[in-house]
């Protein structure tokens, strides 16, 4: 038995939701090219739950039953003044309010495919709800109550602002959302793959995910990208900068893929975004020193941009906060990560590998006092 680092080139499961077939990355057999530019968000979480995009009366359902369900228990909202809300990071805190949540949902260890399914659209309405309500709370402001009258990307800005979004940035936010919203096997949808596989339930595996997507190598990368524009500040200093990142070998946050080798199809779509928006809002500097950051480190050491690198700059204009990108990216993900739940449940077997051990042989137990 030898292991595979990483688990690299190791097919783990079957799936019909997505797939990355040579750098092409596809929702149920649709081009991310086609969905970024032409689906909502609800079109896509209905794809993904459902392996075929709505009609307009199911996308009306749909899109009614995530604007009714995203109101927050209150206990949940209670509990964030409980949290040491000045050094809470908002992803922990959103990892403790959604496995919080299953406290207050009768259904939680239900696990016939009807309340899967219910829960599913409970768990996509709430998570947003969630990231804006505490982003608020912390600052000491109200929660802004989601209203019913809004899509999906337009209610998280405005619970997250207590402000209606005008048309261009809830454009921005709802293609954004598209493009995070799956990704085959990455390592938080395996999470959840792996957790519920036990037939655990959707709470689980959802949290577990959570708890994975918020590492600097997945998705806190976008918050790193943002935290390196920042500290890099004007264009003139990129060079010396990432020269001296190369030197201490250090990586380049938003950059590199296990799976892409010619570069991350989702890139582009929020370079463009980047350009328009820094453009519109002044901030056309983050931009510039984004495209530079991106030519030398694609020339000098062949690793092109992912997802996270100009997400960083869309989110910045979009005015979030930028401790809250990776929370937004699980807003995005959550959709994905259910849809992979509901398929493992759908054909479930444990998932169980095996390790290669390398350590010591056989050894004889020595008494305590003699050690
Ligand atoms: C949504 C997402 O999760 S997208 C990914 C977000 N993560 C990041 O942006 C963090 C930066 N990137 C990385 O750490 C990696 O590229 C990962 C985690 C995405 C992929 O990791 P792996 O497939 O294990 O690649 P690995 O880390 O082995 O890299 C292969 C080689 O490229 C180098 N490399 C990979 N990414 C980078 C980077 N961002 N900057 C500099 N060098 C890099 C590695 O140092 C390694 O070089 P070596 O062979 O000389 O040791
Ligand atoms: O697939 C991966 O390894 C990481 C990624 O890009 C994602 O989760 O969107």
């Amino acid at each position: 038995m030898t292991a595979t680092r990483g688990l690299e080139g190791v097919v783990a499961s079957e799936t019909s939701i997505s797939s990355i077939i040579d750098d092409t990355l596809t929702y149920v057999g649709y081009s991310i090219d086609d969905l970024a530019e032409n689906a909502s968000f609800e079109e896509v979480i209905y794809l993904l739950w459902n392996l075929k995009l709505p009609t307009q009366a199911e996308l009306d359902e749909l899109k009614q039953q995530l604007a009714e369900n995203m109101e927050l228990p209150k206990e949940i909202l209670e509990s964030f003044k409980t949290y040491p809300i000045e050094k809470v990071h908002p992803m922990a805190a959103l990892r403790t309010a959604v496995s919080a949540l299953a406290l207050y949902d009768e259904e939680a260890d239900a696990m016939d495919k009807e309340a899967n399914m219910r829960k599913a659209v409970r768990l996509q309405a709430k998570i947003p709800a969630i990231v804006a309500a505490f982003a608020r709370v912390r600052k000491g402001l109200e929660p802004v109550a989601p209203r019913k009258d809004l899509g999906f990307a337009a209610n998280f800005l405005y619970m997250l602002k207590g402000k209606e979004p005008d048309d261009i940035e809830v454009e921005a936010f709802n293609k954004a959302l598209v493009l995070h919203a799956d990704h085959e096997l990455n390592a938080s949808t395996f999470t959840a793959r792996v957790c519920v596989a036990t037939l655990s339930d959707v709470y689980s595996g959802v949290t577990a995910a959570i708890g994975a997507l918020k590492g600097p190598l997945h998705g806190g990368a976008n918050e790193q990208v943002m935290k390196m524009l920042t500290e890099i500040g004007s264009i003139d200093r990129v060079e010396d900068y990432l020269q001296e990142k190369f030197m201490n070998k250090e990586k380049i946050m938003g950059f590199g893929h296990r799976v892409y080798r010619k570069g991350d199809p989702r890139a582009k779509h929020l370079k463009k975004m980047s350009e328009k928006l820094t453009e519109l809002t002044g901030q056309r500097e983050y931009y510039d020193m984004s495209v530079k950051i991106e030519q030398i480190v694609t020339t000098e050491k062949g690793i092109p941009a992912n997802v996270d690198f100009y997400s960083a700059s869309v989110y910045h204009c979009l005015g979030i906060d930028h401790d809250l990108f990776t929370p937004i990216f699980a807003v995005s993900r959550v959709s994905g990560w259910l849809a992979h739940i509901l398929e493992q449940y759908s054909n479930n077997r444990i998932i169980r590998p095996r390790a290669e051990y390398v350590g010591p042989g056989m050894q004889k137990y020595i008494p305590i006092e003699n050690r």
